[in-house]
């Protein structure tokens, strides 16, 4: 029996992607078409790279085949990950960097930087190449979840500039003004100074090729956001909230900048964290200390994904501080951090999808 590409493709462009609810060959997700005698072979190239629809994409894949090429057919189905990549906020594109995500919230202290540490850490996990920005410039704290407290970043030197190479920690590229002060120093410096050095962590470091450059912005709304969407293109943001009304007020005016026409950035979801204590000898005990189901309602009322319900516990807070991040570990929690990576993951895909795609721009700040 002979089967032809144009066959193979035609049965698979009845296959459609669930996020993206468009046909597998029309989003350009089949590659290496083969065949051989009763067998077919073919490669799904999936948009990120721990897609929680493998199984489902990969049976339709097989049905669609015996339904509309050859019932008999050997299909084997190979699967690869190639994250997508698209200019959504009005700044140039970083070369060599993917998608730009702005990790945000409207209160201090909600837990956005112990999500930021282990999103990035989950995502490594998934396979995904992760970076990280602290632009948390008056209370830089990804030194002390890294273990990087007294490290400092290298500096090389290209065509007569200097350029700074993020210190790679757990699989993730890290930058952070912590790395260039003291910790006992006291940041005093001016808005105006705070957004320079956000912008040089752009032009003067050296980013390697990157699927996710994870951005931790101080709490509430500053002029560093203002300079983050100005300097480069941000796929989009996160806001990370407790579940109690007055975190969730200042959620509701963090959101609502990004969606400020100046500002203008796609918001990917809500992340609630501290959603409920659970204690570490009854761990299917559940107390709702900050009031229960605050950020899934705040995400339904504004229109975006709950993209995770992440529980208070002593192990999260100990392993922040202990330098290794609790998605490190291979339990419930970093199971929690792992679901969530994924949803992540798979918003910047539909978002990737549905913006227009751009040509990449040099950045030159
Ligand atoms: N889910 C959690 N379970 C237990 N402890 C947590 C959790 N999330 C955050 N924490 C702890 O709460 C404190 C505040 O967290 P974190 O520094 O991440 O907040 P933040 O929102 O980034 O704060 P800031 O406004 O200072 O930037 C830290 O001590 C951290 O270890």
């Amino acid at each position: 029996m002979i089967f032809t590409k144009e066959q193979i493709l035609k049965a698979l462009s009845t296959v459609q992607e669930p996020d993206l609810k468009k046909d597998l060959v029309t989003l350009n997700m089949i590659k290496d078409v083969q065949t051989e005698g009763n067998k077919i072979s073919f490669t799904v190239v999936l948009t990120t790279p721990a897609c929680p629809l493998k199984e489902l994409i990969k049976s339709s894949c097989i049905e669609a085949i015996h339904q509309h090429v050859s019932a008999d057919a050997k299909v084997e189905v190979h699967m690869t990950a190639d994250v997508t990549s698209a200019r959504t906020s009005a700044g140039p594109m970083l070369p060599g960097v993917k998608n730009i995500i702005a990790i945000s919230s409207g209160k201090g202290g909600v837990g956005k930087s112990t999500v930021t540490a282990n999103l990035a850490i989950a995502l490594t996990k998934l396979g995904a190449k992760v970076g990280l920005i602290d632009a948390d410039i008056f209370g830089p704290s990804m030194p002390t979840m890294f273990d990087l407290e007294d490290v400092r970043p290298s500096v090389i030197q290209e065509n007569g500039k200097n350029f700074i190479i993020p210190v790679k920690q757990y699989g993730v590229e890290l930058m952070s003004i912590g790395f260039l002060t003291p910790p006992d120093h006291a940041m005093v410096w001016r808005g105006p100074m705070a957004s320079s050095a956000l912008k040089q962590f752009f032009s003067d470091c050296k980013w390697g090729e990157l699927d996710y450059l994870l951005i931790d912005l101080p709490p509430g709304t500053s002029d560093i956001h203002l300079t983050l969407v100005q300097t480069v293109s941000v796929t989009g943001a996160i806001v990370v909230t407790t579940p109690q009304k007055v975190a969730l007020a200042d959620a509701q005016r963090g959101l609502g900048m990004f969606r400020q026409p100046q500002i203008n950035v796609p918001v990917l979801g809500v992340v609630e964290n501290m959603a409920y204590f659970t204690p570490l000898e009854l761990p299917d005990n559940k107390y709702f200390i900050f009031g229960e189901n605050g950020g899934r309602e705040f995400a339904e009322s504004n229109n975006v994904p709950l993209l995770g319900q992440i529980p208070l516990v002593q192990g999260i807070r100990e392993c922040g501080d202990n330098g290794k991040p609790a998605a490190m570990q291979n339990d419930v929690i970093a199971e929690a951090f792992r679901e969530l990576a994924e949803t992540l993951a798979q918003q910047v895909a539909i978002r990737n999808a549905s913006a227009e795609a751009t040509k990449r721009v040099e950045i030159k700040v």
